[in-house]
């Protein structure tokens, strides 16, 4: 039985925190590069892609927290690419995991509603139990999809602090008001959460890259911290990065997990020691 199934009436939040504290709050993505296919002894093809993500969701869907699929990865192949990630979401989600469609969406409120049908928006062939948005046309320009999570049960992760060295130039400006760019964005993301128990459902992506986060990151919501593994960051930044707020903190990792496959045994192996050890970063149960 699906998590879904088990907990049909709880938000995304309430769903991601009982997660979080029976399985670990590890997220592992599945980026399906052409490099890591050639590694697999697969097609960079439909063929490839397909045989990648039956893999990685054999082995991590019943036992990660989230598992978070690239749409870019997919979307390379067009079409069937699509139907190859309607298709990991459904069978992730069947299996237990949480699916954090990596999809990074952000326009203006009218052309987001439609993103918010399409990820969102229940009986979609993408609904997925969170997306990533951007929010570089304004926190406001969101709203579409804040409803839509609301009525859905489901959850949005807001690109706060990546985890690129280039995302400073913006996400670090200063406004009219002293504040960063990206604390206004927290800011809003508490306030959007303010009050829901045990955790929101409106979370921040903050990489766990970053020298220090040079922030306020309580915003009673989840925080995606990608960047550990192939991008350079540990398990010993995230209590430098995160501080107080490590118990929301949701690690995440692409390649650092994939480049273990192609076996079963492999990647779980992989998932486990990279949970292990973060776990023990962030002071939780693994
Ligand atoms: O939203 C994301 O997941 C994300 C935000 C960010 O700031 N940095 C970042 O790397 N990501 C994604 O996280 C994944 C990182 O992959 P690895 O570097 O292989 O672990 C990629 O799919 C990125 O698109």
């Amino acid at each position: 039985m699906s998590q879904e199934e088990h907990l049909a009436p709880f938000a995304f939040g309430a769903r991601l925190r009982q997660a979080m504290d029976t399985r670990g709050p590890l997220c592992v993505g599945i980026d399906p590069h052409p490099a890591l296919l050639a590694d697999w002894g697969l097609n960079d093809d439909v063929d490839g892609l397909v045989r990648f993500c039956r893999t990685v969701v054999e082995a991590l869907a019943d036992r990660v927290a989230v598992l978070k699929p690239q749409s870019a990865f997919f979307e390379r192949f067009g079409s069937r690419g699509i139907a190859a990630l309607e298709k990991t979401v459904a069978h992730s989600r069947d299996a237990g995991a949480l699916v954090l469609m990596d999809a990074k969406r952000g326009d203006i409120g009218s052309t987001m509603t439609a993103y918010a049908d399409a990820y969102l928006t229940k009986g979609s062939p993408l609904f997925s139990d969170a997306v990533t948005v951007s929010p570089f046309l304004g926190f406001g320009s969101l709203r579409p999809a804040l409803d839509a999570a609301r009525i859905s049960g489901s959850g949005l992760f807001v690109l706060a602090l990546t985890s690129n060295p280039e995302g400073a130039e913006v996400q670090r400006a200063v406004t009219d008001d002293g504040r960063q760019v990206a604390q206004v964005l927290l800011d809003r993301l508490r306030t959007e959460n303010a009050g829901e128990e045990p955790l929101g459902s409106f979370g921040a992506v903050v990489g766990a890259t970053l020298a220090e986060a040079g922030a306020d990151l309580a915003v009673n919501g989840p925080l995606l911290a990608p960047g550990i593994g192939a991008q350079g960051a540990g398990a010993a930044d995230l209590r430098r990065v995160f501080g107080g707020a490590v118990g929301q903190v949701v690690p995440s990792v692409s390649r650092g997990v994939l480049r273990y496959g192609p076996t079963v045994a492999g990647l779980r192996e992989a998932a486990r020691r990279q949970a292990d050890e973060l776990g023990e970063a962030l002071g939780q149960v693994s």
